[in-house]
């Protein structure tokens, strides 16, 4: 596999963007990047047409809509997500033992009956916007790490694939779990980008030797004055981590 190929098995776009303009920039970063990522703007306005809109383009999609309710309901919204044929789903941890188990349950059977494989569905330890005052703030206790670290141990037990965690705890996550969970790291940005609401960032060549699978970038694409290049970039760094 050449470096290029693996680095863009390596690359989610957060497609955070009016859909016209999500679907023109990740058709020109593809070539970097493998997966095109529908949040949450983008399904409020457009629902499954978005996804099947980047499917299209040959995007394989990571639906990261952070379900969290009851386990009966996110099961019923896993099991529609799974047969969209996304590949990523993504729950709250915080949703405990039942939802996460009811999530799992409901995507296997949503891609079953429509013949797609299993998406991977990967549960968000603590948002990488939250600071260490943030997360004492919402009543978890310690750390961000040590509170990513209970919830990912969570998940895990209950039978997801994959977690979604800062790169700052990718390292400690890979420790404790071994090399089985998927490791899924928004809060990229390469050095010297605009931060933004992210709290807990870091490189790209950080992530990938703190153990991340997939790395999520948005905005240090979207508003490079040459979005290209700036993926382009961020895919060779991730080569040569
Ligand atoms: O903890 C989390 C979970 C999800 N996200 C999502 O990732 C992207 C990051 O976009 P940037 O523009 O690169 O900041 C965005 O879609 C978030 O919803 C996250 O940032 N942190």
């Amino acid at each position: 596999m050449s470096q290029a190929v693996a680095a863009r098995e390596r690359l989610a776009l957060a497609a955070d963007l009016p859909l016209e303009q999500g679907l023109a920039l990740y058709s020109t970063v593809a070539p970097h990047v493998g997966y095109a990522k529908v949040g949450l703007s983008l399904f409020v306005e457009h629902g499954p047409a978005a996804v099947a809109a980047f499917q299209k383009l040959g995007a394989r999609v990571f639906l990261d809509l952070k379900l969290h309710d009851i386990p009966n309901t996110v099961e019923l919204a896993a099991a529609r997500a799974g047969a969209l044929g996304v590949a990523l789903l993504t729950v709250h941890a915080a949703g405990g033992e039942a939802m996460l188990k009811a999530a799992v349950k409901g995507a296997r059977e949503g891609a079953k009956a429509q013949g797609h494989a299993a998406p991977k569905v990967l549960a968000v330890t603590v948002l990488t916007s939250l600071s260490a005052e943030d997360v004492t703030s919402i009543g978890f206790t310690g750390t961000p790490e040590a509170a990513a670290q209970r919830l990912a141990q969570l998940a895990v037990k209950a039978g997801v694939d994959g977690l979604v965690c800062s790169p700052r705890e990718a390292e400690g996550l890979r420790r404790l779990l071994g090399p089985s969970p998927f490791l899924c790291t928004p809060g990229i940005r390469p050095a010297g980008a605009e931060k933004g609401d992210q709290a807990r960032a870091e490189t790209p060549a950080f992530a990938i030797r703190a153990g991340a699978d997939l790395l999520v970038v948005g905005r240090p694409v979207h508003t490079a004055a040459d979005p290209v290049a700036a993926a382009r970039a961020i895919a060779e760094e991730v080569s040569s981590a």
